[in-house]
C-alpha cells in the first residue's frame, strides 16, 4: 500500500536535494550543508546553537548575509546574484512545535488548503485531504475546527496538511516538543511511517535522541552556529567527536591534541588511553570513556596506568542502584565529566556538591581517536 496519496498515480522521482551555504553574522551562524534527495536528517545541538535558524534560512523566513541555497538545482536565494524566492514558492513546508492551523477552517479544509492553492479543484483537494487524514489516523476529526482538537490531534492534522502540500522538502522544528509525553510515541511512529516510507526529504530539529534514532538516517550537530558533526546517527552516538554528541550519548569526552601516545588537553591535563592509529600521533583528537569506568577518590592517587582528573562535584543524581556524579572541571569550570558509582560508595565517600575529588579512569578504558578537522 502506498503511504503517499498525492503521488499515488505514477511514481515521481525523489526530490529535495539541497545545497546550502549561508551565514548570518548577527546570529553567529555559518553553515554548509548538502542533502541528498530522500534523506532524513536530524539536527541536534545545544540551545541557541542555530538549529531553528537553519530551518528559517531554508524556509525563506530569514535572509543570509552571504551565501546561496538551492533546492533540486533551483536557486532559492543567492546574495551575490541577488536572487530571492519567497517562502510560498519554495516547495518547502515548515512544521513547527505548535500546529498553527487556520482557526476558522475545519481540519479537512486545513489539509485541503495546500492542494487548493496549487490550483486543484475543490472536490479533488477534499479527496486528497481525506486520504491524508486517513493516513494520520484523524479521519474522525475532519469536520472539527482547531479549537475542538487536543494538541496531539491538532499536530496530526498539521502533519497531514504539510504532506498534502507535497513539498519537495519538509522541515520539522521539534514537532513533538509541545505535546504530552503520552502522545509522543504514537506521533513518532506516525512520523516514521510518513518520513521513512515515502522517500521524502526532511530536516528534523530535535532535542530528543530517540527521534533522531527512530526517524533519521543521518544526524548533524550544530554548536555555536557551526556544524561540528555529520554522519550516520548510530556512528555519532557510538563514536562522538563533539562535546554535545558525547553528552547525549552519555559518554565522557575530553578534547585536545595527540602527543607521544596520549592526549593533551588545553588545560594541561594528560589523558592516557588506547590511541587509534588514525591519530597518526598528531593533531586534534578526543578521549572517550564511559561514566561507569570512572572511580571517585577523595585523595590524589598514584598509579601509572590511571588517569586522574581533579574535579568539583556539581550534582548527585540517583539512578537506581547507582549515583551519577556530575562535576565541573576544577581548572576551567566548564561543565564536566560524569561518574556512575554505587550508592554505597557515594555514601562512604561523603560526596556533596562543591566537594573537590579526583575522577580516576584506567588507561585501558579510554579510547583516543581523531576529532573532526
Ligand atoms: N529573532 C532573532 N533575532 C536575533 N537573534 C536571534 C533571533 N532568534 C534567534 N537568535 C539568535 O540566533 C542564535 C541561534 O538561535 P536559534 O534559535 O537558531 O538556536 P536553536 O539552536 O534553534 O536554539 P533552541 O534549541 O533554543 O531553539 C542564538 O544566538 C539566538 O540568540
Amino acid at each position: 500500500m502506498t503511504i503517499h496519496p498525492s503521488r499515488e498515480h505514477g511514481a515521481s522521482a525523489l526530490t529535495g536535494e539541497l545545497v546550502l551555504r549561508a551565514s548570518i553574522a548577527e546570529r553567529g551562524v555559518d553553515l554548509q550543508l548538502t542533502l541528498r534527495a530522500g534523506e532524513v536528517v536530524a539536527v541536534l545541538g545545544p540551545n541557541g546553537a542555530g538549529k531553528s535558524t537553519l530551518l528559517s534560512l531554508i524556509a525563506g523566513l530569514q535572509k543570509p548575509d552571504s551565501g546561496a541555497i538551492s533546492l533540486d538545482g533551483r536557486v532559492l536565494v543567492d546574495r551575490e546574484a541577488n536572487i530571492w524566492v519567497p517562502p510560498h514558492q519554495r516547495g518547502v513546508v515548515l512544521l513547527a512545535q505548535q500546529a498553527l492551523l487556520f482557526e476558522h477552517l475545519t481540519a479537512l479544509a486545513n489539509v485541503a488548503f495546500g492542494p487548493r492553492s496549487r490550483g486543484m479543484k475543490r472536490s479533488a483537494a477534499n479527496d486528497l485531504a481525506q486520504k491524508w487524514l486517513g493516513r494520520v489516523d484523524a479521519s474522525e476529526f475532519a469536520d472539527r475546527k482547531p479549537h475542538q482538537l487536543s494538541g496531539g490531534q491538532a499536530q496530526r492534522i498539521a502533519i497531514a496538511r504539510a504532506l498534502a502540500a507535497d513539498p519537495s522538502l519538509l522541515l520539522l522544528d521539534e514537532p513533538m516538543a509541545a505535546l504530552d509525553v503520552a502522545v509522543s510515541p504514537a506521533l513518532r511512529v506516525l512520523l516514521r511511517q510518513v518520513l521513512r516510507g515515502t522517500g521524502r526529504t526532511a530536516v528534523l530539529v530535535t532535542h530528543d535522541l530517540l527521534d533522531a534514532l527512530a526517524l533519521a538516517d543521518r544526524a548533524i550537530i550544530i554548536e555555536n552556529g557551526r556544524i561540528t558533526e555529520d554522519g550516520p546517527v548510530k556512528e555519532i552516538i557510538s563514536r562522538p567527536r563533539s562535546a554535545f554528541a558525547a553528552r547525549i550519548a552519555g559518554m565522557n569526552l575530553i578534547s585536545g591534541t595527540v602527543t607521544e601516545g596520549h592526549l593533551l588537553a588545553p588545560d594541561g591535563q594528560r589523558v592516557f588511553g588506547l590511541v587509534d592509529p588514525a591519530c597518526q600521533n598528531l593533531g586534534a583528537a578526543v578521549a572517550l570513556f564511559r561514566p561507569s569506568a570512572v572511580s571517585v577518590h577523595v585523595e590524589s592517587t598514584s598509579g601509572s596506568p590511571r588517569n586522574q582528573v581533579p574535579v568539583i562535584i556539581a550534582q548527585l543524581e540517583p539512578r537506581g542502584d547507582l549515583v551519577r556524579v556530575h562535576s565541573t572541571d576544577s581548572h576551567s569550570g566548564a561543565a564536566g565529566l560524569i561518574a556512575d558509582i554505587t550508592a554505597v560508595a557515594a555514601a562512604e565517600l561523603d560526596l556533596v556538591p562543591g566537594k573537590k575529588v579526583y575522577f580516576v579512569v584506567k588507561a585501558m578504558e579510554v579510547t583516543i581517536y581523531p576529532a573532526l578537522a
